[in-house]
């Protein structure tokens, strides 16, 4: 039997320290506000944004959403990011990803400022994810899976840790802030060979492939914390991770579940980092 990781203690924990530090702005007359930007109605974007707006509520920050149509175009979604860009009222700005194939990704990432870029779309921002740099914001994500591993007190620095995925919302940036806490990365992907063998040295596992239940009993070295990212709905509408944890949870010390693992850490970092971009824009 594992120990399971819940998230809600550490969203609480994260959320009560945001309450007192909105109390605090809000003396001064200062309201921190995100605004998300989302282009058409994907399922799991409206699924990101319930629990954002939730979460945000709840510790005190604004939120606006700015819902574009499906069909925008690039010049026009670009009009609407500056106009965001440029109101001082918004310190966050989340844009939902990925956006539609008409949309030029690698152009708009640029358009952000960095200063509100809370889940790391510039390359601003990701660069001083590469540096290691604290003045940025590294993806909101990758940040819960730090801070589930920091609450339950596992040992990063010196383990093994193995990624299983390389996307820039998740696995790439998460196996660099794993690096950040000193452990030995690996970053597995669909090339991977003999992927299994691979995992099984991992003593922290961190799963985000995005494929229901992929991940095995035989992934897992016996004892090892298995975290997973995965968010993917059946065709009963249930959520299930990308770890078949029923397997899993017999071989790890320590086990995520989903839902209420990552996914339910994701908002409060977003919080925070509208919180500390908040914090930054009036030089507190
Ligand atoms: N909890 C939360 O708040 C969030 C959860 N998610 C969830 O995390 C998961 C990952 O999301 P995201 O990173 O955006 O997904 P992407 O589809 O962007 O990336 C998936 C990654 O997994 C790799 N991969 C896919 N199939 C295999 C395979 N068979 N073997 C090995 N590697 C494989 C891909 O490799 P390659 O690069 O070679 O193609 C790729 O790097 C999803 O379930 C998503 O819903 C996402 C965001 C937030
Ligand atoms: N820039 C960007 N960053 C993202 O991180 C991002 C994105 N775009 N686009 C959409 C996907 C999808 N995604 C989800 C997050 C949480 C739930 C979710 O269901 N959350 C539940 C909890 C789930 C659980 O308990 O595990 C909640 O917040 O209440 C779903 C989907 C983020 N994404």
């Amino acid at each position: 039997m594992s120990t399971l990781l819940k998230g809600k203690a550490v969203a609480d924990n994260i959320s009560e320290d945001l309450i007192k530090e909105v109390e605090i702005l809000k003396e001064k007359e200062i309201t921190p506000k995100l605004a998300i930007i989302r282009v058409g109605a994907r399922p799991d974007d409206l699924a990101y944004e319930r629990g954002a707006l939730n979460r945000c509520a709840k510790v005190g920050v604004e939120t606006e959403v700015k819902e574009l149509p499906e069909d925008i175009t690039q010049e026009d979604f670009i009009k609407e990011l500056r106009k965001i860009n440029n109101d001082t009222n918004i310190h966050g700005i989340l844009v939902f990803r990925p956006l539609p194939k008409h949309l030029n990704e690698e152009v708009i990432k640029y358009e952000i400022v960095p200063e509100k870029d809370v889940d790391c779309f510039s390359p601003i921002n990701a660069a001083k994810l590469l540096e290691g740099d604290d003045t940025g914001f590294p993806p909101c994500t990758p940040m819960a899976v730090i801070e589930i591993l920091k609450h339950y007190q596992v040992p990063m620095e010196g383990k093994k840790a193995v990624v299983l995925g390389r996307s820039m919302v998740v696995g790439k940036p998460a196996a660099l802030l794993l690096l950040k806490e000193n452990a030995t990365v690996t970053i597995c992907h669909s090339r991977t060979r003999e992927l299994s063998k691979v995992t099984q040295e991992g003593d922290i596992l961190v799963a985000a492939i995005g494929k229901g239940k992929f991940v095995k009993e035989d992934f897992v070295k016996e004892g090892a914390v298995v975290i997973d990212v995965g968010i993917n709905v059946d065709e009963e509408g249930n959520l299930h991770g990308d770890v078949d944890f029923d397997q899993c949870e017999k071989k790890a010390s320590m086990i995520t579940p989903v839902p209420g693992g990552v996914g339910s850490v994701t908002t409060s970092i977003l919080a925070k980092h509208v919180i500390k971009a908040c914090k930054l824009q009036n030089n507190l």
